[in-house]
């Protein structure tokens, strides 16, 4: 299933964090109840446990209607993942075509980055570049900077995370989306996150941001708003 993101309505995704088996279950009911507010999955790979059952995990998730973004976020970027078996990891489901984008950290080795991306395209994957900042939103020319990096390596989409430490953080993410999105065809996805944030992921779209995450237990970011909740949010100002 091909992810068309960046036209039309802002797109909501929500993150599976399952465990194991147990785990998946229960997410993907919920998913089942609330998938009027769904667009996206996104599958947080850091967190699973059980790499006996990672498979039938991927079949289960990948059997819904939802396209599913893979994402093995490493203690880097904010998650469980320990960044030197990154290739690894991947491997398993990205070889059984399980999903539809994968998720790529850009503070990887550049080595791991483009062997991650050839696996991942031999296998009809699109490729989501990403990289978080989880204590900043630097100033505007480092951001620039980090797209503009980020975009010369190709992605099929861009996703960049930074930390609000003000609501002036966020209104410059969001300028710095809408500059980037007016002169690129690339698609990206930009949150502020913290509380300060909260505004580039109600309106974020308005400046380009093409996904907004929401959660469907509990956030796997700071900021999120319950999926439910944020749905309602983008049908209302989008109309
Ligand atoms: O990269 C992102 C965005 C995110 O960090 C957010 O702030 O909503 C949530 C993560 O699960 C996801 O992988």
């Amino acid at each position: 299933m091909t992810l068309h993101v960046g036209t039309g309505q802002t797109q909501t995704a929500v993150s599976l964090m399952p465990r194991n088996l147990d785990d998946c279950v229960r997410e993907m009911a919920l998913v089942e109840q609330k998938q009027a507010a769904i667009d996206i999955l996104e599958w947080r790979l850091d967190y699973w446990q059980t790499p006996a059952t990672l498979l039938t995990a991927g079949h289960q998730i990948a059997a819904c209607k939802h396209p599913v973004i893979l994402t093995l976020r490493t203690t880097h970027d904010g998650g469980l993942s320990d960044p030197t078996d990154y290739l690894d990891r991947y491997t398993a489901l990205l070889s059984a075509q399980i999903g539809d984008v994968v998720d790529i950290e850009w503070s990887l080795p550049e080595a791991v980055r483009k062997a991650v991306s050839v696996l991942a395209r031999a296998n009809g994957y699109q490729v989501l570049l990403s990289h978080h900042d989880l204590k900043t939103t630097p100033d505007n020319l480092t951001l620039q900077k980090q797209l503009a990096a980020m975009h010369a390596t190709h992605p099929d989409m861009l996703k960049l995370a930074t930390t609000a430490q003000s609501n002036e953080d966020t209104t410059r993410l969001m300028a710095i989306t809408q500059s980037f999105t007016h002169d690129h065809t690339t698609p990206l996805i930009t949150m502020a996150m913290s509380e300060f944030g909260l505004a580039s992921r109600i309106f974020g779209g308005q400046f380009g941001s093409a996904v907004s995450f929401g959660y469907l237990e509990h956030p796997s970011a700071p900021g999120q708003l319950p999926i439910e909740q944020l749905k309602g949010l983008l049908t209302m100002h989008q109309n």
